[in-house]
């Protein structure tokens, strides 16, 4: 069965997790989106979207789904993973006063993670409080765990302080990567990518934030060498923002391994899936900002990771 990928959204108590949601979910484009959310009270969704609600489970129109946690949340998205039709992917707001590391470790379940990867910590910041707020002792918690920080509010921030806050953000947290997202505007991409076993679309997707961030699809017809993909990943890590992929490595013919990188870190590991014949061997999406990493040079370093004849 397809991995559903899980985006974890924390932040602090009013920090803007809910807005960020309702965003994801009003921009699913196409896909069925599951959120899981502490209460329906707080989550505002836009009426226009909401298709019913039953057994504590909201329906939107666009397929997507809004849950609240009952109970245990590996409970909840074993009851997710059931659902007809199964959701492709899983949104999960902690709660403001959540420390996210207990939930990190728990999605890091074998079990669950097989079935529903973490792909994503998100964290919201607030970049129209003062910067003192940085020092609280829950936020650092909740970003040492982040992958992407998601900057909220910057249209209330006082003019001239937003490139200070980001600085000092940055200087805090570093590995993460940084985005403005006024009313929760998260590009999608950013914290679920596309799905790579897709068939890629006939029409190349609309860039996900402004400018700011390019996408390249890499394929491969040929197995990649395990230790020259370590490298090139070693060297390109620092300059990009996301990549998702799978391979075949050329010491393993036949096996399917999947390459992940998020806030800088990066994993291999196998997976249980069989390649289907029809797809290349090797499907690798990057997202680059724009500027320090041209997409010539990303593919540049992964051709030199192809082995035309397999060891
Ligand atoms: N102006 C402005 N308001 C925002 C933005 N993001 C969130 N808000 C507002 O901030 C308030 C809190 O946002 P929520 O999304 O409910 O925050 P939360 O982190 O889910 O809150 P808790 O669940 O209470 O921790 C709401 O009134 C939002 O409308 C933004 O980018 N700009």
């Amino acid at each position: 069965m397809t991995p559903v990928p899980v985006l974890l959204v924390t932040g602090f108590l009013g920090a803007g997790k809910t807005t960020v949601v309702n965003h994801v979910l009003a921009h699913a484009e196409g896909r069925r989106i599951a959120a899981v959310v502490n209460d329906f009270g707080a989550i505002n969704i836009d009426a226009e979207l909401i298709a019913g609600a039953s057994d504590g489970v909201v329906s939107l129109a666009n397929g997507c789904i809004c849950c609240t946690l009952e109970g245990d949340l590996l409970r909840t998205i074993a009851t997710l993973l059931r659902r007809e039709p199964r959701p492709e992917a899983i949104v999960i707001e902690t709660s403001g006063v959540a420390e996210p590391g207990d939930i990190v470790r728990n999605l890091m379940d074998p079990v669950i993670w097989r079935a529903a990867p973490l792909e994503t910590v998100l964290c919201v910041v607030d970049a129209a409080a003062p910067l003192a707020s940085l020092e609280d002792p829950l936020l650092r918690a909740q970003l040492r765990m982040a992958d992407v920080v998601a900057l909220s509010k910057t249209d209330l921030a006082a003019p001239g302080t937003l490139e200070g806050f980001k600085a000092a953000l940055k200087a805090r947290h570093p590995t993460a990567l940084q985005v403005e997202a006024p009313g929760g505007a998260v590009p999608l991409t950013l914290v679920l990518p596309e799905d790579p076993t897709r068939p890629p679309r006939e029409t190349p997707r609309r860039r996900p934030h402004a400018d700011r961030f390019e996408t390249l699809s890499w394929t491969a017809e040929a197995p990649l060498s395990l230790p020259k993909l370590q490298a090139a990943i070693g060297r390109l890590a620092p300059r990009l923002a996301r990549a998702k992929g799978f391979f075949e490595p050329a010491d393993q013919p036949g096996k399917v391994f999947l390459f992940q990188l998020a806030g800088g870190r990066a994993t291999l590991a196998p997976v249980d899936t069989q390649r289907d014949p029809g797809q290349p061997r090797a499907r690798i999406v990057f997202i680059a900002e724009l500027g320090p990493l041209s997409p010539a040079e990303i593919a540049a370093a992964m051709e030199g990771c192809a082995v035309l004849s397999p060891s």
